[in-house]
Protein backbone atom coordinates (compact mmCIF):
# COMPACT_ATOMS: atom_id res chain seq x y z
CA UNK A 1 0.00 0.00 0.00
CA UNK A 2 1.53 2.82 -1.22
CA UNK A 3 0.95 6.56 -0.63
CA UNK A 4 2.74 8.85 -2.33
CA UNK A 5 6.59 7.74 -1.88
CA UNK A 6 5.69 6.11 1.11
CA UNK A 7 4.99 2.15 1.31
CA UNK A 8 2.61 1.82 4.33
CA UNK A 9 2.40 -1.83 4.31
CA UNK A 10 5.01 -3.30 1.79
CA UNK A 11 5.70 -6.51 0.50
CA UNK A 12 3.28 -7.92 3.84
CA UNK A 13 2.11 -11.73 3.09
CA UNK A 14 0.78 -14.02 6.06
CA UNK A 15 -2.41 -15.81 6.89
CA UNK A 16 -4.81 -15.52 10.09
CA UNK A 17 -5.48 -18.87 11.49
CA UNK A 18 -8.96 -20.12 11.77
CA UNK A 19 -10.13 -20.23 14.97
CA UNK A 20 -6.99 -19.26 16.91
CA UNK A 21 -6.41 -15.37 18.02
CA UNK A 22 -3.77 -13.66 16.31
CA UNK A 23 -2.05 -10.95 17.54
CA UNK A 24 -0.78 -7.95 15.32
CA UNK A 25 2.11 -5.55 17.19
CA UNK A 26 4.54 -3.06 16.38
CA UNK A 27 6.07 0.52 17.02
CA UNK A 28 3.91 3.32 16.04
CA UNK A 29 3.92 3.91 11.96
CA UNK A 30 4.39 0.26 11.54
CA UNK A 31 1.25 -0.20 9.04
CA UNK A 32 -0.48 -2.09 11.50
CA UNK A 33 -3.44 -0.23 10.68
CA UNK A 34 -3.15 0.23 7.53
CA UNK A 35 -3.23 -3.18 7.12
CA UNK A 36 -6.76 -3.34 9.04
CA UNK A 37 -7.87 -1.19 6.58
CA UNK A 38 -6.88 -3.52 3.45
CA UNK A 39 -8.10 -6.59 5.14
CA UNK A 40 -11.69 -4.67 6.06
CA UNK A 41 -11.86 -2.78 2.59
CA UNK A 42 -11.60 0.94 3.87
CA UNK A 43 -8.36 1.18 1.51
CA UNK A 44 -7.45 -0.69 -1.90
CA UNK A 45 -4.11 -1.74 -1.83
CA UNK A 46 -1.58 -0.42 -4.65
CA UNK A 47 -1.62 -4.32 -5.28
CA UNK A 48 -1.25 -7.66 -3.51
CA UNK A 49 -4.54 -9.54 -2.88
CA UNK A 50 -7.10 -10.21 0.21
CA UNK A 51 -8.23 -14.12 0.68
CA UNK A 52 -11.06 -14.48 3.10
CA UNK A 53 -11.53 -18.43 3.09
CA UNK A 54 -10.04 -18.96 -0.42
CA UNK A 55 -12.31 -15.85 -2.00
CA UNK A 56 -10.91 -13.22 -3.76
CA UNK A 57 -12.17 -10.09 -1.65
CA UNK A 58 -9.58 -7.46 -2.81
CA UNK A 59 -11.95 -5.10 -4.18
CA UNK A 60 -15.04 -5.94 -2.35
CA UNK A 61 -16.38 -2.64 -0.49
CA UNK A 62 -16.25 -2.77 3.16
CA UNK A 63 -20.23 -3.69 3.23
CA UNK A 64 -20.11 -6.50 0.91
CA UNK A 65 -16.61 -7.98 3.18
CA UNK A 66 -18.95 -7.79 6.08
CA UNK A 67 -21.70 -9.96 4.49
CA UNK A 68 -19.15 -12.35 3.76
CA UNK A 69 -17.63 -12.94 7.46
CA UNK A 70 -15.53 -9.70 7.96
CA UNK A 71 -16.20 -7.89 11.33
CA UNK A 72 -14.03 -5.31 12.63
CA UNK A 73 -13.84 -3.12 15.56
CA UNK A 74 -12.58 0.61 15.44
CA UNK A 75 -10.24 2.29 17.88
CA UNK A 76 -12.71 4.88 18.53
CA UNK A 77 -15.71 2.84 18.96
CA UNK A 78 -17.93 4.09 15.89
CA UNK A 79 -21.71 3.40 17.41
CA UNK A 80 -25.03 5.32 16.79
CA UNK A 81 -25.13 7.71 19.26
CA UNK A 82 -28.59 8.49 19.54
CA UNK A 83 -29.95 4.60 19.21
CA UNK A 84 -30.52 2.48 22.51
CA UNK A 85 -27.71 -0.52 23.10
CA UNK A 86 -30.65 -2.80 21.92
CA UNK A 87 -31.02 -1.15 18.70
CA UNK A 88 -27.56 -0.61 17.81
CA UNK A 89 -27.07 -4.57 18.11
CA UNK A 90 -30.56 -4.95 16.05
CA UNK A 91 -28.90 -2.63 12.95
CA UNK A 92 -25.72 -4.55 13.07
CA UNK A 93 -27.35 -7.81 13.04
CA UNK A 94 -29.53 -6.90 9.91
CA UNK A 95 -28.24 -9.04 6.86
CA UNK A 96 -31.26 -7.94 5.21
CA UNK A 97 -30.84 -4.51 4.11
CA UNK A 98 -27.52 -3.55 4.09
CA UNK A 99 -26.55 0.01 4.47
CA UNK A 100 -29.87 1.18 4.70
CA UNK A 101 -30.92 -1.19 8.16
CA UNK A 102 -30.23 1.86 10.14
CA UNK A 103 -33.22 4.01 8.64
CA UNK A 104 -35.07 0.55 8.00
CA UNK A 105 -34.67 -0.31 12.20
CA UNK A 106 -35.91 3.16 12.98
CA UNK A 107 -38.85 3.37 10.41
CA UNK A 108 -40.40 0.27 10.84
CA UNK A 109 -40.19 -0.13 14.47
CA UNK A 110 -38.28 -2.94 16.36
CA UNK A 111 -40.94 -6.22 17.07
CA UNK A 112 -42.08 -6.68 13.53
CA UNK A 113 -41.83 -10.64 13.93
CA UNK A 114 -39.52 -11.11 11.36
CA UNK A 115 -36.77 -9.51 13.43
CA UNK A 116 -37.99 -11.33 16.38
CA UNK A 117 -34.44 -13.52 15.77
CA UNK A 118 -32.72 -10.57 15.77
CA UNK A 119 -33.95 -9.05 18.37
CA UNK A 120 -32.76 -12.69 20.34
CA UNK A 121 -29.58 -12.62 19.05
CA UNK A 122 -28.81 -9.12 20.27
CA UNK A 123 -30.51 -9.95 23.63
CA UNK A 124 -27.94 -13.18 24.14
CA UNK A 125 -25.09 -10.87 22.99
CA UNK A 126 -26.20 -8.18 25.62
CA UNK A 127 -26.68 -10.86 28.24
CA UNK A 128 -23.13 -12.21 27.56
CA UNK A 129 -21.32 -8.95 27.45
CA UNK A 130 -23.09 -8.13 30.70
CA UNK A 131 -25.06 -5.22 29.07
CA UNK A 132 -28.04 -6.08 29.82
CA UNK A 133 -28.43 -3.72 32.19
CA UNK A 134 -28.30 -1.38 29.71
CA UNK A 135 -29.87 -2.35 27.17
CA UNK A 136 -32.52 0.79 27.03
CA UNK A 137 -29.94 3.59 27.40
CA UNK A 138 -28.88 5.85 24.17
CA UNK A 139 -25.43 4.32 23.24
CA UNK A 140 -23.92 7.44 23.22
CA UNK A 141 -24.24 7.85 27.47
CA UNK A 142 -22.36 5.15 27.64
CA UNK A 143 -18.84 5.03 29.59
CA UNK A 144 -15.68 4.83 27.00
CA UNK A 145 -15.33 0.79 28.34
CA UNK A 146 -18.80 0.10 27.46
CA UNK A 147 -18.96 1.47 24.80
CA UNK A 148 -16.13 -0.89 23.54
CA UNK A 149 -17.90 -4.03 25.13
CA UNK A 150 -20.46 -2.43 22.41
CA UNK A 151 -18.60 -2.59 20.07
CA UNK A 152 -17.56 -6.23 20.26
CA UNK A 153 -20.97 -6.81 20.64
CA UNK A 154 -21.77 -5.48 17.26
CA UNK A 155 -18.70 -7.53 15.38
CA UNK A 156 -20.56 -10.35 17.25
CA UNK A 157 -24.19 -10.32 15.90
CA UNK A 158 -23.66 -11.65 12.17
CA UNK A 159 -21.66 -14.43 13.14
CA UNK A 160 -18.93 -13.47 11.64
CA UNK A 161 -15.86 -15.72 10.38
CA UNK A 162 -12.96 -12.97 11.43
CA UNK A 163 -13.19 -10.40 13.92
CA UNK A 164 -10.51 -7.69 13.41
CA UNK A 165 -10.22 -5.75 16.98
CA UNK A 166 -8.05 -2.38 16.35
CA UNK A 167 -7.19 -1.98 19.89
CA UNK A 168 -9.80 -2.92 21.64
CA UNK A 169 -8.34 -2.30 24.61
CA UNK A 170 -7.19 1.47 24.31
CA UNK A 171 -7.99 3.80 26.50
CA UNK A 172 -9.88 1.47 29.19
CA UNK A 173 -9.51 0.69 33.08
CA UNK A 174 -7.96 -2.44 34.05
CA UNK A 175 -10.91 -3.99 35.34
CA UNK A 176 -12.90 -3.58 32.07
CA UNK A 177 -9.42 -4.76 30.13
CA UNK A 178 -9.93 -7.76 31.90
CA UNK A 179 -13.68 -8.02 31.51
CA UNK A 180 -13.13 -7.55 27.64
CA UNK A 181 -10.04 -9.77 27.59
CA UNK A 182 -12.08 -12.83 29.20
CA UNK A 183 -14.92 -12.12 27.19
CA UNK A 184 -12.64 -12.67 23.51
CA UNK A 185 -10.87 -15.89 25.00
CA UNK A 186 -14.41 -16.96 25.83
CA UNK A 187 -15.62 -16.62 22.05
CA UNK A 188 -12.23 -18.25 21.34
CA UNK A 189 -12.66 -21.12 23.50
CA UNK A 190 -16.03 -21.72 23.76
CA UNK A 191 -17.66 -21.09 20.31
CA UNK A 192 -14.89 -21.28 17.63
CA UNK A 193 -14.62 -17.57 16.58
CA UNK A 194 -11.34 -16.36 15.14
CA UNK A 195 -10.29 -13.05 15.76
CA UNK A 196 -7.06 -10.92 14.55
CA UNK A 197 -5.91 -7.91 16.90
CA UNK A 198 -3.53 -5.15 17.18
CA UNK A 199 -2.71 -4.53 20.61
CA UNK A 200 0.33 -2.09 22.05
CA UNK A 201 -0.33 -3.85 25.54
CA UNK A 202 1.94 -6.66 25.41
CA UNK A 203 0.34 -8.31 28.36
CA UNK A 204 -2.70 -8.30 26.74
CA UNK A 205 -1.37 -9.58 24.12
CA UNK A 206 0.29 -12.77 26.14
CA UNK A 207 -2.86 -13.42 27.71
CA UNK A 208 -5.35 -13.26 24.66
CA UNK A 209 -2.79 -14.43 21.55
CA UNK A 210 -1.09 -18.09 20.57
CA UNK A 211 0.30 -16.69 17.41
CA UNK A 212 1.62 -12.49 17.42
CA UNK A 213 3.64 -11.06 14.00
CA UNK A 214 5.57 -8.33 14.62
CA UNK A 215 5.34 -5.34 11.74
CA UNK A 216 8.26 -2.41 11.38
CA UNK A 217 8.35 0.23 8.82
CA UNK A 218 5.45 -1.21 6.97
CA UNK A 219 7.25 -4.55 6.83
CA UNK A 220 6.45 -8.02 8.28
CA UNK A 221 9.55 -8.69 11.21
CA UNK A 222 8.93 -11.77 12.61
CA UNK A 223 6.35 -14.21 14.02
CA UNK A 224 5.91 -16.43 17.07
CA UNK A 225 4.78 -17.25 20.29
CA UNK A 226 4.82 -13.56 22.33
CA UNK A 227 7.39 -15.37 24.40
CA UNK A 228 9.58 -16.10 21.00
CA UNK A 229 8.48 -12.23 19.34
CA UNK A 230 9.60 -10.57 23.24
CA UNK A 231 12.88 -11.73 22.85
CA UNK A 232 13.98 -11.56 19.03
CA UNK A 233 16.39 -8.86 18.83
CA UNK A 234 15.27 -7.56 15.52
CA UNK A 235 12.22 -6.54 17.54
CA UNK A 236 13.84 -5.14 20.42
CA UNK A 237 15.96 -2.71 17.69
CA UNK A 238 12.48 -2.12 16.40
CA UNK A 239 10.95 -0.79 19.37
CA UNK A 240 13.92 0.63 21.22
CA UNK A 241 16.77 1.21 18.88
CA UNK A 242 18.75 -1.19 20.66
CA UNK A 243 18.63 -0.14 23.98
CA UNK A 244 18.93 -3.37 27.13
CA UNK A 245 14.79 -3.70 27.24
CA UNK A 246 12.74 -6.34 26.74
CA UNK A 247 9.56 -5.72 24.45
CA UNK A 248 6.73 -5.21 26.91
CA UNK A 249 8.55 -5.01 30.84
N1 LIG B 1 -4.11 7.95 4.50
C1 LIG B 1 -2.79 8.08 4.62
N2 LIG B 1 -2.09 8.92 3.84
C2 LIG B 1 -0.75 9.03 3.95
N3 LIG B 1 0.00 8.35 4.83
C3 LIG B 1 -0.64 7.49 5.64
C4 LIG B 1 -2.06 7.31 5.59
N4 LIG B 1 -2.42 6.37 6.52
C5 LIG B 1 -1.27 6.01 7.13
N5 LIG B 1 -0.22 6.66 6.60
C6 LIG B 1 1.19 6.48 6.98
O1 LIG B 1 1.47 5.10 6.87
C7 LIG B 1 2.33 4.66 7.92
C8 LIG B 1 1.68 3.55 8.70
O2 LIG B 1 0.62 4.09 9.47
P1 LIG B 1 -0.37 3.18 10.32
O3 LIG B 1 -1.38 4.08 10.92
O4 LIG B 1 -0.85 2.05 9.49
O5 LIG B 1 0.61 2.61 11.45
P2 LIG B 1 0.25 1.85 12.81
O6 LIG B 1 1.21 0.71 12.91
O7 LIG B 1 -1.20 1.53 12.83
O8 LIG B 1 0.61 2.95 13.89
P3 LIG B 1 -0.05 3.25 15.35
O9 LIG B 1 0.38 2.13 16.23
O10 LIG B 1 0.61 4.55 15.71
O11 LIG B 1 -1.54 3.36 15.17
C9 LIG B 1 2.64 5.91 8.75
O12 LIG B 1 3.86 6.45 8.30
C10 LIG B 1 1.49 6.83 8.43
O13 LIG B 1 1.86 8.18 8.57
Amino acid sequence: MRFGGLAAVDDVSFAIGKGIITGLIGPNGAGKTTLFNIIAGRLFPTSGRVLLEGDDITRLPPHERSHKGLARTFQIPHEFGALTVLENLMVAGDTSRGENAFNAVLRRGLFLREERAVYERARDTLDFLELSHVKSEKAGNLSGGQKKLLELGRSLMREPRLILLDEIGAGINRTLLGKIAEKIKRLNEERGFTFCLIEHDLDYVSKLCSDVIVMAQGKVLTRGTIDEVRHDERVIEAYFGGGKYEVGT
